[in-house]
């Protein structure tokens, strides 16, 4: 009897171990799934936006993981400008940007992963204090043998990252994610240096004409108006002349952010020549149009601007406004309606400073309407 007992027992006591092996195999191949199929949706996430958005917010939830947060090494503020342009920062407060590598060589001393239990250093330098981050595993992101930043992942779990074991799949993650995210970057920010006039920061006239274009195709598919309007500057060359080109310089950098505070982020601001910046405004008729540009007109008046060394400005600027209506779009050739918006804007604004500069002046749109509307 004896034998057939314990032969029983060992026989049961395999039973569970392939059991137990069986669904670490199962649950191993549910992770690879995950992963490969994260893998998958990191490479197709095309912008910075989207990147950020997919490892803050949908990486948690897929994982079940407590916290991810994000440190990027972002030297000359360019990942800041890219996301403050579209005013996305505040989307993702798992994101912070660092100006120096100091921070990523004291956590990857050795540019290794980090996978175990969250020690209180770790809780407060990668997740904010998130109090219910038991385990972690910090991913450095390295490109061309530079660390770049840190994707910290948290686990509610003790035993979810542990240091005894291996995570080839969470190391071959990092370099898949610090691909993408120096990708994202790169094509974002070579977009950008094509679209921005490096001065102002504000839309280049090659990104205005495209805007134009695409504006006045939303106006005739909606049938809204498209406010334009042309703003040039008072007297600036004296500016120049009397405080030096970099004063005339930091008043029109001023003069750019000013337009942005007061616009809405829909609308688009350009600078059109030297002194000169054009607005679109979507959605916004006659009356709403000219409203808008005398504010900007008495705010720009009100303000005291600065030079380069302080010393007070005052500027003053004029405002030409036209309108492209519904009736404008149909049947039109969409360059002779752009160069005619832009000229009806110019010539109200040349009407304003024949009539004393410091004003506003509307004129409809000078291109003619077909006969058969
Ligand atoms: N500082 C600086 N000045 C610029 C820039 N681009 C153009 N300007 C100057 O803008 C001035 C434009 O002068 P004008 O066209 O005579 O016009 P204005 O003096 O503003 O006179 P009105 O427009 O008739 O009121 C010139 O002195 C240009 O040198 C720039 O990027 N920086």
């Amino acid at each position: 009897m004896q034998p057939d007992l314990t032969l029983a027992e060992e026989n049961r006591e395999l039973r569970q171990r392939v059991s137990i092996l069986h669904h670490k195999a199962e649950r191993n191949e549910q992770l690879l799934r995950a992963f490969f199929s994260a893998e998958l949706d990191l490479l197709s996430c095309i912008t910075l936006a989207e990147l950020l958005d997919y490892l803050l917010n949908h990486f948690r939830q897929d994982f079940n993981l407590s916290a991810v947060t994000l440190m990027l090494l972002d030297p000359e503020d360019m990942v800041q400008e890219l996301l403050d342009g579209s005013a996305r920062f505040n989307h993702f407060p798992g994101l912070q940007l660092i100006r120096q590598q100091q921070p990523l060589r004291d956590l990857y001393p050795d540019s290794s992963l980090f996978c175990g239990e969250a020690t209180p250093h770790i809780i407060t330098t990668c997740f904010r204090g998130a109090e219910d981050v038991q385990s972690c595993a910090l991913l450095p992101l390295i490109r061309e043998d530079c660390l770049i930043g840190s994707l910290c992942l948290g686990s509610s779990d003790p035993g979810r990252y542990s240091h005894l074991l291996r995570y080839d799949y969470v190391s071959h993650l990092a370099s898949v994610v610090a691909v993408c995210m120096e990708n994202a970057i790169s094509r974002e920010t070579l977009q950008r240096l094509s679209s921005i006039d490096p001065l102002t920061r504000a839309l280049n006239r090659r990104a205005l004409s495209q805007q134009l274009l695409r504006e006045i195709k939303r106006c005739n598919r909606t049938g809204e108006p498209l406010g334009c309007i042309l703003l040039d500057i008072d007297h600036f060359k004296p500016v120049n002349d009397t405080h030096g080109h970099l004063s005339g310089d930091k008043v029109l950098r001023d003069i750019s952010q000013l337009l942005k505070e007061q616009l809405r982020e829909t609308d688009s601001i350009a600078r059109y020549g030297g002194e000169e910046f054009a607005i679109l405004l979507p959605g916004c008729p006659e009356p709403e149009a000219t409203r808008v540009a005398e504010n900007l007109r008495k705010c720009i008046s009100q303000t005291l601007f600065s030079g380069h060394q302080n010393q007070a400005l005052r500027i003053t600027a004029s405002l030409g406004i036209t309108i492209c209506e519904q009736q404008h779009t149909v049947d039109a050739d969409v360059s002779e309606l752009t160069e005619s918006l832009i000229q009806t804007a110019d010539q109200a604004l040349y009407f304003c400073k024949h009539n004393g500069r410091n004003r506003v002046s509307f004129m409809p749109c000078l291109l003619k309407v077909s006969a058969q509307q």
